[in-house]
């Protein structure tokens, strides 16, 4: 059921709200707010056990949390038909029945989804080349993703979460991915939440950062704000210490005279024209090192 909310409060965005998530001692999730944009897709970063399968898993109605709530569209999320139809949830361990083939999920999921695309779903399995009368528990570890990815895409639901969805997946088959997303995306926005290791891969797709650290939200902004947090500054290493002076240091290389320095500091203007008259070269940082350097120490 999605339960209306009382009319006297403001209707809720999508996505938690003051979510703590007990495991025992353990605190998962510690007052976790993530509001999802619409027709956003939203990148949920962060290293192992940082609780981003937990945020998933309460956004798409299959663990209640301690405390707290999981909205869509304002109304309150629990796992029932409304929020199946509603809401696409791609984990990296989904299971099938054992006699399922291909096909039976597909056909599954075309009747859960009222906005489920037959079209895109075949174009998927012929750009994945999934076995349509293969048995998923014969499936390979990269076609369970393919499989997995196409049920995510073609069910074109307004709440689409993808939880490590490339897991096995070859570096073709992952770019084949990013291309069906963006295309599909563009045509039919959605507000989709995508977590993943392989941040500088999918970094160009995301639009709207979410970082978890130790289950706590410690960034919540967009890719492009968290980019300029940073700059990667090549030249003379006298000339590029003195720029970045006493900006935090992320890595360093040098070779002979010259040096490449990755400092968290902000290519501002001044920046940017203190750069050209040292002629050192300033260039944009990874996403992936930024953030390493963001939750580095846990
Ligand atoms: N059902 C559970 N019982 C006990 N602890 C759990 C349970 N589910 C998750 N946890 C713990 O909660 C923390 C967050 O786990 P979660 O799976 O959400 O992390 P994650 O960010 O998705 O990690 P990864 O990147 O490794 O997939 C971990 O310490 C994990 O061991």
């Amino acid at each position: 059921m999605i339960a209306t909310e009382p009319t006297s409060s403001p209707p809720a965005p999508t996505g938690l709200h003051g979510v703590t998530m007990r495991f025992g001692r353990l605190r998962a999730l510690d007052d976790v707010d993530l509001a999802l944009r619409p027709g956003t897709i939203h990148g949920l970063l962060g290293r192992n056990g940082s609780g981003k399968t937990t945020a998933m898993r309460i956004l798409a109605g299959h663990q209640i949390p301690t405390a707290g709530r999981a909205t869509l569209d304002g109304s309150r999320i629990f796992e029932d038909d409304t929020a199946v139809a509603a809401i696409s949830f791609i984990r990296d361990d989904q299971r099938y029945p054992d006699d399922f083939t291909v096909h039976h999920v597909l056909r599954c999921a075309a009747a859960l989804h009222p906005a489920w695309n037959e079209q895109l779903a075949q174009q998927l399995c012929q750009d994945f080349a999934l076995p349509l009368r293969r048995k998923t528990k014969k499936l390979s570890r990269g076609m369970r993703s393919a499989l997995a990815i196409t049920v995510g895409l073609a069910s074109r639901a307004p709440l689409t979460l993808l939880d490590e969805p490339t897991l096995g997946l070859d570096a073709p088959s992952r770019q084949i991915f990013h291309d069906r997303l963006i295309e599909d995306y563009a045509l039919h926005p959605r507000t989709i939440l995508l977590s993943t290791h392989l941040i500088d891969e999918v970094s160009p797709l995301l639009e709207h950062v979410f970082i978890l650290d130790r289950g706590r939200v410690i960034a919540d902004t967009t890719a492009d704000e968290l980019r300029s947090r940073a700059v990667r500054a090549t030249g003379e290493t006298q000339q590029v210490r003195e720029l970045i002076g006493d900006a935090s240091v992320l890595g360093t290389e040098t070779l002979g005279s010259q040096s490449r320095i990755v400092a968290a500091i902000a290519a501002d203007e001044h920046l940017r024209a203190e750069a050209l008259r040292r002629g050192v070269a300033l260039d944009p940082v990874p996403l992936q090192q930024l953030i390493t350097h963001l939750t580095q120490g846990t």
